[in-house]
């Protein structure tokens, strides 16, 4: 029989307060309480507490703390990744991250979620959809991305948004719920903040 663990891990409902997945939070809260405790000065030290907790990550990454996930090894993060202060990872399932993403302050992804029915949502049972982050993507602070979203390449989401569908490579998206606004264009080459240019 699958332990609740494998349930997790392949996208079935599944029971989180069993032992095991209890000591894996444990384990993560612990290193994310360690790594939210040291000097910023002492990034090294800091950066190697990263690199025990995450999955998977790129030669370059800069992640401001506070952090916090449940899991960490259910992070990837590729080459030249930056997070401003308090991102929040709840990486029940896989979150894979593009190279050369930008994150903003108090970001959320959320790959996990309890059923909408109050009897179902009572018995403990929790699933968890991966969420995909792709290249050069640029996210806004106090956004919110739900289970199962992925985000195309290049694209830029604008502050305050929340996720609740997949969003498309080279668009500004924004909002609540969170639309394509316009693509990116040539024409973005010239400015880098409304019509101010480079
Ligand atoms: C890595 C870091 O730490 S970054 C530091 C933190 N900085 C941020 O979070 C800033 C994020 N920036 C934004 O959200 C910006 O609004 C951007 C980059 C997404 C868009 O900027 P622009 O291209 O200049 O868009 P522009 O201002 O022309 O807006 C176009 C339309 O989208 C709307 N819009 C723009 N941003 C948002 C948003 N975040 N939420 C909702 N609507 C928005 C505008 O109101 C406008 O609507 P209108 O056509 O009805 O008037």
């Amino acid at each position: 029989m699958a332990s609740e663990k494998e349930k997790m891990l392949t996208q079935k409902p599944y029971i989180p307060s069993d032992e095991e997945l209890a000591n894996d939070r444990l384990y993560a809260q612990s290193r994310c309480f360690e790594i939210n405790s040291i000097p910023p000065i002492e990034i090294s030290k800091r950066n190697d507490l990263y690199k025990e907790l995450l999955g998977s990550y790129g030669k370059k990454f800069l992640i401001e703390t506070p952090f916090h996930c449940d899991y960490g090894y259910n992070i990837h993060i590729g080459e030249n990744f930056y997070s401003n202060y308090n991102l929040v990872i709840l990486d029940c399932a896989e979150v894979t991250i593009g190279d050369n993403v930008m994150i903003a302050p108090n970001l959320g992804i959320y790959t996990a979620g309890h059923p909408i029915d109050a009897e179902n949502r009572n018995s403990g049972r929790e699933y968890a959809i991966p969420v995909k982050i792709g290249n050069n993507v640029w996210i806004g602070g106090h956004v919110v991305i739900n289970p199962g979203i992925s985000i195309g390449d290049n694209t830029v989401i604008g502050s305050g948004s929340i996720l609740t569908k997949d969003i498309p490579a080279n668009v500004i998206a924004a909002g609540n719920p969170c639309k394509v606004i316009r693509e990116i264009t040539g024409e973005d080459k010239k400015y880098y903040y409304k019509k101010r240019e480079l």
